[in-house]
């Protein structure tokens, strides 16, 4: 499974995050987050880690040249388009980089979201790197597209195999791994992947 850990603000957080077996790290560019990394700390971060390992920067309603100066600076791969960004500023993005758009679910998941030009996307809770989960049935509109799907959202080491069982494209973790808003839990993400290593997928 591809595990996304994302709101990473400290070097040793994102290496011991990468040498667990994280796929993917996200930094948070977004104004009013808890978790916003300056584009200068997320390079540097990103510099330290090894070549195999996806970089995505998240924003929420930035224009796509803000998101792409951003991306530039801090040397990112994949951006997260986080907020009520229209379909032009996913493409103009997407022409320089894969992007995956997120969804607030305060409701069921609408499966004409697959038409949206993104690479994935990713369904997250009412409010965003809260811990605030959704009833998991509500994804499976989408999950049953055949679109890639992103699960976030309230995600914990201990309600793991819930979301694993709706086999999600990736799953993606802040405040379930976390001690304080964008200070990772080394306890917590051993925890995660060791679940993770033991899950056995139903047939
Ligand atoms: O984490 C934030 O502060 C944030 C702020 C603005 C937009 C997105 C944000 N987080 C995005 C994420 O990818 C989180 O990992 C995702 O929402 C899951 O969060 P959690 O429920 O805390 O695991």
């Amino acid at each position: 499974m591809r595990v996304k850990i994302c709101g990473l603000t400290r070097l040793e957080d994102a290496l011991l995050a990468e040498a667990l077996g994280a796929y993917a790290l996200g930094f948070v560019l977004a104004p009013g987050s808890k978790r916003r990394i300056s584009p200068e700390a997320a390079r540097s971060i990103s510099a330290a880690l090894g070549p195999l390992v996806v970089r995505v920067g998240v924003f929420r309603d930035q224009e796509p040249e803000e998101v792409l100066a951003l991306m530039e600076k801090a040397r990112l791969q994949v951006a997260q388009l986080h907020g009520q960004e229209p379909p032009e500023w996913a493409e103009r993005v997407g022409r320089f980089y894969p992007v995956v758009k997120a969804f607030s679910l305060e409701g069921p998941a609408r499966p004409e979201w697959a038409d949206y030009p993104a690479s994935a996307l990713l369904l997250d809770g009412k409010a965003p790197g809260s811990g605030e989960g959704y009833p998991r049935a509500w994804a499976l509109p989408l999950l049953q597209t055949g679109k890639r799907v992103i699960l976030a959202g309230g995600i914990t080491p201990e309600n793991l195999e819930e979301v694993l069982s709706l086999r999600p494209y990736a799953i993606d973790l802040a405040s379930g791994v976390e001690e304080a808003p964008g200070v990772k839990s080394q306890a917590k993400l051993k925890a995660l992947f060791a679940r993770l290593e033991a899950w056995k997928p139903g047939v």
